[in-house]
């Protein structure tokens, strides 16, 4: 790809797509809320009817809904129907920061706007990237529940046969005051995308993450991987309420993997957590701020 022809889409891109924004939204019932807590194996009816929802679970709600015409050949919709027509075809979640505002309760409906907020070219370690932030900006009626700016980051792509480039990693921390193993089974990785509505192919068809794109195995979905993460971090946190949070997603998992989640203690209202793979590299930090 010619690094000037690059530029110019992007820049395209940006003029036209820089600032858009729409709004979807979900009702919070009693019958999505036991898939949910099903799949996170809580029991399915531990949220009735106007029982408060866990607040940094927000992002399971208000999921986009391309019509399956519009659906482009690794599951997403097609580039520039949803989402802006980033001129790299590889999207992986990456990270976010969330500011959690309010709480919400099964039975209400949760509006979500969806905004364009950054589309930022940059030169990566394992290759050409394109960041895209949306800022989803989470309400119920004049209520802020929370603000999450999501990272996606869109990659080359890979030759026929070829691998997917992966950066040497760090080591994850050895310090953690707690930690869980975690095992990261086809089946919960198909029911948290079925609930947050990803029809990623990288995520359930091995042939396409393979040949298509360059992944070892099925890859992991990385919206899961911090769920996991911070209902872990939660139930070790004293019951605090959780106001802030950041994370990266910085190595990808392979679906069937077994990691761990770690973290340290809480300190000055504030906790780190991680995920480990097997080999001790580090996957994916967090950084929780408590209120
Ligand atoms: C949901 C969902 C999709 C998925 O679930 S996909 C599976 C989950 N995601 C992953 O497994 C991603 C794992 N991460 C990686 O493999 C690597 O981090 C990645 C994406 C290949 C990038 O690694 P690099 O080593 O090539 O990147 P650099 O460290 O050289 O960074 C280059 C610049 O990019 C910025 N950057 C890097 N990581 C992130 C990030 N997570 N969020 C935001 N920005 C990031 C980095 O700061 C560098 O920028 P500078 O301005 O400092 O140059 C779905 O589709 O929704």
């Amino acid at each position: 790809m010619s690094g000037e022809d690059f530029a110019t889409r992007v820049a395209r891109v940006r003029e036209e797509w820089l600032g858009r924004s729409w709004v979807i939204k979900d009702d919070v019932t009693p019958a999505v809320m036991r898939r949910i807590a099903a799949m996170l194996d809580m029991d399915p009816n531990a949220f009735p009817r106007g029982a408060e929802v866990p607040a940094h679970w927000f992002s399971l709600f208000c999921a986009e809904s391309a019509r399956q015409g519009d659906i482009g050949a690794d599951g997403h919709p097609e580039p520039g129907v949803v989402l802006p027509p980033i001129p790299l075809p590889r999207r992986m979640g990456a990270g976010r920061r969330v500011q959690l505002q309010g709480g919400f309760r099964v039975g209400e409906v949760l509006t979500k706007r969806a905004e364009v907020a950054v589309i930022e070219p940059k030169q990566a370690r394992t290759g050409t990237i394109c960041v895209l932030t949306m800022r989803h900006t989470f309400t119920v009626g004049d209520r802020p529940v929370a603000v999450d700016e999501f990272d996606a980051l869109y990659r080359e792509a890979v030759a026929p046969g070829t691998s997917s480039p992966v950066n040497a990693g760090q080591p994850a921390p050895t310090d953690a005051a707690w930690s869980q193993v975690q095992h990261l089974p086809s089946t919960l990785v198909f029911r948290y995308s079925a609930i947050t509505w990803n029809a990623h192919r990288i995520h359930y068809d091995a042939d396409y993450a393979r040949e298509v794109e360059g992944y070892p195995a099925l890859v992991q979905n990385g919206g899961l991987t911090m769920q996991l993460l911070l209902d872990a971090a939660m139930a070790q946190a004293g019951g605090r309420r959780l106001s802030a949070f950041t994370a990266r997603l910085t190595r990808p998992i392979s679906v069937g993997d077994t990691v761990t989640l770690a973290g340290g203690a809480v300190a000055n209202d504030a906790m780190s957590a991680w995920v480990a793979d097997q080999g001790g590299a580090l996957c994916a930090q967090m950084e929780l701020q408590f209120a």
